[in-house]
């Protein structure tokens, strides 16, 4: 089960590369993709998603190369991905939004129908099936996303930044929803703040300019943090030690 890119370059219109020659396999349960704003975490996972295509080079999911088109519908069955501004289809309700990205993904419309009630309780949103997307909070708007990704019974998850903007308390209900989840999916969390690196993560992957600067486990990672520091710090301390400094 692994999440493979191969030498991916992309870049955005004529700008500097955002991905150059990028290889990296990821084949964990629970991943963490850290790196600061601008890094490419949302391009990678675009491309991870097979909604951006990379100007060279491939992803492929368990063998599956989403380039090849008759590849396609079952790749992106079996990705899951949560971007980073969820955006409902205005004037359905919460279980209609959850139900049509399962169409959207191929399935029939009863199977995505019947299965976006069971996505819907596996977030704790079952009770807001019939309200108005609209009238969601933010930490709500991103757990009806993350059911989204659910109701095709995806194999692996990408979450763009899921925690952003989230009070403490919607955080630990994320927390406790992905710890729930790696029982039978893998997840790629990306994130530019350290603070959200917990023991739930088996594998910490740094992206600092288009490039890889570190991939280990958390113990390795925390391991680069200059001895002496407090405990409560090491993620920050190590993370800066890897990352471009701005001038
Ligand atoms: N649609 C776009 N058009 C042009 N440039 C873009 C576009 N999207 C991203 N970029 C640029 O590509 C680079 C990488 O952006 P990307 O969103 O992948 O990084 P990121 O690590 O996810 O950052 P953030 O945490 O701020 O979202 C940045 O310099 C960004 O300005």
């Amino acid at each position: 089960m692994s999440l493979q890119f191969t030498q991916c370059s992309f870049r955005y219109g004529r700008k500097v590369p955002v991905l150059n020659r990028l290889d990296l396999s990821i084949d964990h349960r629970a991943s963490v993709l850290l790196g600061p704003n601008g890094a490419g975490k949302s391009t990678l996972m675009g491309i991870a998603s097979s909604w951006i295509s990379p100007a060279q080079g491939s992803v492929v999911w368990r063998g599956i190369d989403p380039s090849h088109a008759k590849n396609r519908a079952a790749y992106r069955k079996a990705v899951g991905w949560l971007p980073q501004n969820v955006k409902p289809m205005p004037g359905l309700t919460v279980r209609e939004n959850v139900a049509y990205i399962g169409w959207l993904k191929g399935m029939a419309r009863t199977d995505a129908w019947d299965a976006s009630k069971d996505a819907l309780e596996r977030v704790k949103l079952g009770s807001l099936a019939e309200r108005k997307s609209h009238q969601l909070s933010g930490g709500q708007l991103r757990r009806m996303g993350i059911a989204g990704t659910l109701v095709h019974s995806s194999e692996i998850v990408l979450l763009d930044e899921p925690t952003a903007g989230l009070d403490p308390s919607q955080r630990q209900i994320f927390r406790d929803l992905v710890t729930q989840l790696l029982a039978d999916i893998h997840i790629i969390v990306s994130t530019h703040q350290t603070e959200d690196l917990d023991t739930m993560y088996d594998h910490v992957v740094v992206l600092d300019q288009g490039q890889v600067r570190f991939q280990g486990d958390v113990d390795g990672f925390l391991s680069l943090a200059a001895p002496g520091t407090s405990e409560g710090r090491r993620a920050e301390a190590a993370y800066t030690q890897l990352i471009t400094k701005e001038v």
